[in-house]
């Protein structure tokens, strides 16, 4: 291990065979336990939430923007710990935020995810290199088989970008193939505590139960690209724009706050992957 690497060759390695990597307790307790209160209390974050409805019209509530900030999430998104963890992961080039997402899945109502890749909708984007695009989700409440845990096809991102098309206002692999994948691939819940964070690649095939619980599973995912990927429709540059690498500790600073108004937040008539093309 090289010095100053937070992952070790032989995690790049997991995540390279295994398409995810799980890291425990990545971020201190007080760090989510911050970033959870700040967010719960989020009028803006809010105020800018769309409700995503999957096929049986649960809805989870989703927050959408580009360009990190110096907020609490921004901060924290392009902390040295995060950008060294996803520059080794992804290897040469420079690392470069594409979105952030704030997933409210509420409890009872919370919505399921279908068989997907991330990549199915960034294609859409016009993203070339599906290697050079990531997933890391931030758990900031538990996640587990009760209230809709993310589940992972292990080894799956190996067959490339499936066919996708619209399963409610969702995007949905094709079913076909995820019937094949299902008998080829061992089936993971990732379970996770509040500040385990989950690296996974942008073809694996991932999906997660609506949320019946009594208990909110809320996590930040953010999805990262290097700089040679340049898209050829998506018009937001935050994805090919270097990370501005804060301080780890910079985002539990006092007096951190929530997104500002002027965030460039997705609105869902602009969004590429929700038209027929
Ligand atoms: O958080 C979930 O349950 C799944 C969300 C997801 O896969 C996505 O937003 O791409
Ligand atoms: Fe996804």
């Amino acid at each position: 291990m090289m010095a100053g690497e937070i992952l070790t060759q032989q995690q790049r390695e997991q995540y390279l065979n295994d398409g995810y990597l799980i890291i425990p307790d990545f971020l201190s307790t007080k760090g989510v336990e911050l970033l959870y209160s700040i967010a719960t209390e989020d009028q803006v974050m809010r105020s800018n939430a769309m409700d995503f409805n999957d096929q049986s019209n649960k809805s989870t509530k989703l927050t959408l923007w580009f360009t990190p900030g110096d907020d609490v999430y921004g901060l924290l998104i392009r902390s040295e710990r995060i950008i060294n963890a996803v520059q080794t992961l992804l290897g040469e080039g420079e690392v470069c935020h594409f979105h952030s997402k704030l997933m409210q899945k509420e409890p009872k109502v919370g919505g399921a995810w279908e068989w997907h890749q991330d990549y199915g909708y960034w294609y859409k984007n016009g993203f070339l290199y599906p290697d050079a695009m990531i997933s890391v989700m931030l758990a900031l409440t538990e996640a587990n088989s009760q209230n809709g845990c993310l589940q992972v096809l292990k080894g799956s991102h190996k067959m490339g970008r499936l066919e996708h098309s619209f399963a409610g206002e969702q995007q949905g692999a094709d079913m076909n193939f995820v019937e094949q994948a299902l008998e080829r691939f061992e089936r993971v819940e990732v379970v996770l505590k509040p500040g385990d964070v989950l690296f996974f690649h942008s073809n694996l095939l991932h999906m997660s139960e609506a949320n019946l619980s009594e208990k909110p599973r809320w996590s930040l995912i953010s999805a990262y690209n290097l700089s040679y990927n340049v898209p050829f429709r998506e018009k937001n540059t935050s994805c090919i724009t270097p990370v501005k690498v804060v301080a780890d500790g910079a985002f539990l600073a006092s007096g951190t706050t929530g997104l500002s108004a002027d965030t460039d937040f997705l609105k869902k008539e602009n969004e590429i992957t929700l038209k027929e093309n």
